[in-house]
């Protein structure tokens, strides 16, 4: 049985005094919080996550960060390791976003060398895909998931000697054009990508693993349509950033999913 997950991407917003106020806030829905039998998770801007873990934990609300380099430590200024996030009490962090894709050339093998050095560390990678609406409209977008997920299931596949747990793995299907769009996907398209995802993880690492790995849906994901998605068969819960930005509305997705997990 997977967990369902509510993840919270806050992107570049909120400095540390404005993340301490979220999650002061927070506490007016503690007993919601402490009362699910789903993950909640808030992935952080790096500023913000020494002064964020203690408060949420109180809530069960998990912390996770939006990137990371692939090596533990080393000359490679402004970066920082999965190491420095454990310390600060991470347990996961969101790998390949799209937005990372774009603007920063993160290509399908970089990410997969993170998604690797994030499992050996023990932080759950949170493996972003999607396809631009052009790629959409041209039919191509299970080859574009399958050629982003590639490296990471046989990066996964080869490296099973070194038991990994590619179990841990969380996939994210993101299409990019319901990105920050207020134009989500329609439910059953998103169930029909989790599912060819969930199949091409069986095809790599085994149906034992397939069953175990989750898939998120994200783009535009609020409380009005979250159960949709969730309740889907292949997708155990979204990753949503615009709506997770005000306590109100984060619980209010927390909320949500509650009512078809309890
Ligand atoms: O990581 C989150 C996604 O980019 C979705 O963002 P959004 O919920 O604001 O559309």
């Amino acid at each position: 049985m997977r967990t369902k997950l509510v993840a919270g991407n806050w992107k570049m917003y909120k400095t540390l005094r404005e993340a301490r106020s979220f999650s002061e806030q927070l506490t007016e829905f503690a007993d919601l919080l402490l009362n699910t039998r789903h993950e909640s998770l808030i992935c952080a801007p790096f500023t913000a996550l020494f002064g964020l873990h203690d408060q949420l934990a109180q809530m069960h609300v998990k912390l996770g960060a939006q990137n990371m380099h692939e090596m533990a430590e080393g000359a490679f200024t402004g970066e920082v390791s999965a190491p420095m996030l454990k310390e600060l009490q991470c347990e996961y962090v969101i790998l390949g976003h799209s937005e990372r894709r774009q603007y920063f050339a993160e290509s399908d093998d970089a990410v997969a060398r993170k998604a690797m050095t994030a499992l050996d560390q023990m932080l759950t990678p949170i493996v972003c895909v999607g396809e631009t609406l052009e790629e959409r409209e041209a039919g191509a977008t299970r080859s574009v998931v399958s050629r982003q997920l590639g490296p990471v299931l046989q990066a996964l596949k080869s490296q099973s000697a070194k038991e990994l747990d590619a179990t841990a793995l969380v996939i994210a299907y993101e299409p990019i054009w319901a990105i920050g769009s207020g134009r989500s996907s329609e439910a059953k398209d998103a169930e029909e990508v989790a599912a060819w995802i969930r199949s091409l993880v069986t095809a790599s690492l085994g149906s034992d693993a397939a069953s175990q790995v989750r898939v998120l849906y994200g783009g535009s994901v609020k409380p009005e349509n979250i159960v949709s998605y969730v309740e889907q068969p292949n997708i155990d819960g979204a990753l949503v950033g615009g709506a997770s930005l005000q306590p109100a509305s984060f619980a209010a997705l927390v909320q949500q999913v509650a009512t078809i997990t309890s």
